[in-house]
């Protein structure tokens, strides 16, 4: 069941296109990752979908309520970790999380029942008594975390929660991503760390200069864009000869000679064809010291997509 639907979305900040018709499609109980450079519109886009921001053009769609129509209904369903810390200083971590649960409209003992939950939720029973002040960057982001998901929202979205943060926290983060997931919340999570999304996702979303240019799980990405594994080679030494034969073998798709020693390649069924490579290199004298496999990945895909890595400015 589609649960979440961008229709042609468009916002401008003067004449630049942050979110450029945006057509984008999230079913119910994904853990959907919005990957994509820094400035290629991923806040834009979840600022739009949590009724922060205002569209310019098209219709987005929560569970069946227009966001620009029905915000009240919109906004109930969804918990926002926002990429700025949303917590307050002077309140104690116990205060921060009852605040938040009180404008979700909880009271009484169901309010003290979640935020007891909640700080369990991101290992901040112990702290319920101090103000974020004194946490590390992972305690603040883990209480932002406590307080956007007290209300037990449908939809949870996070921008970058990893940014910046111990690896400890890190870890605790995208184990909570999958929790929340596996208790009933769809999420949609951004970030421009492609091994974090790989690692958490089942559907991808790859954004660049506010478009989306790719969508699906990883494995459909990947098979889209044809990308393939690629080999490495290492030997001791190379030959002109041995590199012509080897470059001018039919299998041999893709070459690129990378040190001194290093060669790689994209060599169609390696299993059955890589003996050849082996073979020009004994006869050639040379040695091969190590072979490894490289399997695409979402970097790769993100270069053959728009010719530019994703690290570029990071
Ligand atoms: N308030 C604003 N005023 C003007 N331009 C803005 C504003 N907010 C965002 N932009 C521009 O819109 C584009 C998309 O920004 P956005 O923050 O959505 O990207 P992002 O993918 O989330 O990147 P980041 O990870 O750096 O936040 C950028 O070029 C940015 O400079």
């Amino acid at each position: 069941m589609t649960f979440v639907q961008f229709k042609g979305v468009v916002k401008k900040y003067d004449t630049k296109m942050s979110v450029n018709h945006l057509n984008l499609e999230i079913a119910q109980g994904e853990i959907f990752g919005l990957l994509g450079p820094n400035g290629a519109g991923k806040s834009t886009t979840i600022h739009l979908l949590a009724g922060l921001l205002a569209a310019d053009a098209g219709e987005i769609m929560l569970d069946g309520y227009s966001v620009a129509r029905n915000p009240i209904e919109t906004k109930r369903r969804i918990g926002l970790v926002p990429q700025e810390l949303a917590i307050y200083d002077m309140l104690s971590a116990r205060e921060n999380v009852t605040f938040f649960g009180q404008l979700y409209g909880l009271r009484g003992r169901l309010l003290k029942e979640r935020v007891e939950e909640a700080l369990a939720f991101a290992g901040l029973l112990d702290f319920g008594k101090e103000k974020p002040g004194t946490f590390s960057g992972g305690m603040k982001r883990r209480l932002n975390i406590a307080c956007a998901i007290m209300h037990r929202p449908k939809l949870i979205i996070m921008d970058e929660p990893t940014v910046g943060i111990d690896p400890q926290s890190r870890n605790h983060i995208l184990e909570s991503v999958r929790q929340l997931n596996a208790m009933g919340s769809t999420v949609i999570y951004t970030s421009h760390y492609m091994e974090e999304v790989e690692a958490i996702s089942t559907k991808i979303g790859i954004m660049d200069q506010g478009k989306l240019v790719a969508h699906g799980t990883k494995e459909e990405l990947i098979r889209q864009a044809g990308l393939e594994e690629r080999l490495m080679l290492e030997t001791n030494r190379l030959t002109d000869e041995a590199i012509g034969e080897i470059r001018g073998h039919a299998r041999v798709t893709f070459f690129q000679r990378r040190e001194d020693s290093q060669l790689e390649l994209v060599l169609q069924e390696s299993q059955a064809y890589l003996q050849d490579i082996l073979f020009v290199l004994s006869k050639h004298d040379l040695k091969l010291q190590k072979l490894t496999r490289v399997e695409p990945d979402l970097e790769s895909l993100f270069l053959t997509l728009t010719g530019r890595s994703l690290r570029d400015r990071d």
